[in-house]
């Protein structure tokens, strides 16, 4: 454990009834200032991850650390964490000031001090000035910035954010991606983030949790989930991928079908079955003679930045191109690639092995 870490997760196991077990030895470690997201469908047991932390229930076995001292049986309100809610759980008759100052007033605080404290945390999210607002004359963008100023006004260590910003339209919550990562690099405290939309993930956070029906299925930073996924779930659930079965042969070549390619893998057994991800913006058109594959190319979308291309191969595998150059729907094309985009997963590997594996390749095994 580094001095750094502020949550560590033991072991930690949460069933709600007899039956099911939503969280599965739930290990994890986070550090003091980090922008965190726990990633997943619904129902992987995210929310419930934020309850624990929160304290709004407890563990059913193991243990949570909060700055090194058990917390399993510390109540809710002597934590030094605040949620900011899905809906916002905002009080509709009391306006924005109110709003802000409702945990400061259960305090007891002084007139003067919660003055000051809720202006300061109107600040941190642009709305002074609107104090005597009421909630309903605000909008969606608004109110979520009065919920984070009602979070932040304690000034807690953590801030744990429940799907904040699902309830926004496409354009805003880009907007309030931005908003939220430079409040946080501002404040410098540590946010967990819930969601289960993978681009916000990968654009907002230091490091991902990607969740699978109560199992942390891989852990790492935005570009490790993105580059180097550990299967084909993780692979699947974030960004678009081209994922086949396929054969190691040797060191460094790998069979999809029947043909093989050069990859940057190594240390499999001969034969070992593996499963492959080649991303879409990996895959370059050419002429048909030149590529390591032939496709045929089966329908084509303008994407502004680029063409999305559904092609084939002869053995009916699909590969997603993602490309500048655009091919004719039913032509023959080829595709190319470097060996490095291959990335090569084995079938049943611990996130510890894969790491360590990973690592012995060396820093420029994946760098494109
Ligand atoms: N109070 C409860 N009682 C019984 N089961 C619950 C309770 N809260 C959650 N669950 C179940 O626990 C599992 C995990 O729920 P949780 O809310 O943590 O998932 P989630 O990943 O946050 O999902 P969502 O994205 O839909 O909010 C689900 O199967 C859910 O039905």
């Amino acid at each position: 454990m580094s001095d750094n870490t502020i949550i560590r997760f033991e072991n930690v196991t949460k069933s709600y009834d007899a039956e099911t077990t939503v969280l599965k030895n739930i290990n994890l470690e986070l550090e003091r200032g980090k922008f965190y997201t726990l990633l997943g469908p619904s129902g992987c047991g995210k929310t419930t991850i934020l309850r624990l932390i929160a304290g709004f229930m407890q563990p059913t076995s193991g243990s949570i650390y909060f700055n090194g001292k058990l917390i399993n049986n510390v109540p809710a309100n002597e934590r030094q964490v605040n949620t900011v809610f899905q809906d916002y759980a905002l009080f509709p008759h009391l306006n924005v000031f109110e709003n802000v100052a409702f945990g400061l007033r259960i305090k007891k605080l002084g007139k003067k001090v919660i003055e000051q404290k809720v202006i300061e945390a109107l600040k941190f999210v642009n709305l002074v000035g609107y104090e005597k607002r009421e909630i309903a004359e605000m909008s969606g963008g608004q109110r979520q910035r009065v919920a984070i100023a009602r979070a932040i006004v304690n000034d807690p260590e953590i801030i744990l954010l429940d799907e904040p910003l699902s309830a926004l339209d496409l354009k805003l919550r880009s907007e309030m991606q931005y908003e939220l990562r430079e409040l946080q690099q501002r404040l410098g405290k540590t946010f967990i983030f819930v969601t289960h939309d993978q681009e916000e993930a990968l654009a907002m956070s230091d490091e991902i949790f990607v969740l699978n029906e109560g199992e942390i299925e891989q852990s790492g930073t935005p570009m490790d989930i993105y580059d180097e996924p550990i299967n084909r779930y993780v692979a699947d659930f974030i960004g678009e991928s081209n994922i086949v079965s396929g054969t190691m042969v040797a060191d460094f070549r790998v069979k999809i079908g029947d043909k093989e390619f050069e990859c940057v893998d190594q240390g499999l057994n001969p034969n070992e079955k593996v499963d492959i991800v080649i991303r879409p913006e990996d895959l370059e058109i050419t002429a048909v003679d030149k590529g390591k594959m032939k496709v045929k190319v089966d329908t084509q979308l303008f994407r502004g930045v680029h063409y999305e291309l559904s092609t084939y191969d002869d053995e009916g595998n699909e590969w997603l191109v993602h490309s500048t150059k655009k091919a004719d729907v039913g032509a023959s094309i080829g595709l190319d690639f470097d060996p490095e985009a291959i990335h090569v997963m084995r079938l049943n590997e611990t996130e510890e092995e894969f790491d360590k594996r990973l690592e012995s390749y060396g820093e420029d095994a994946y760098a494109n």
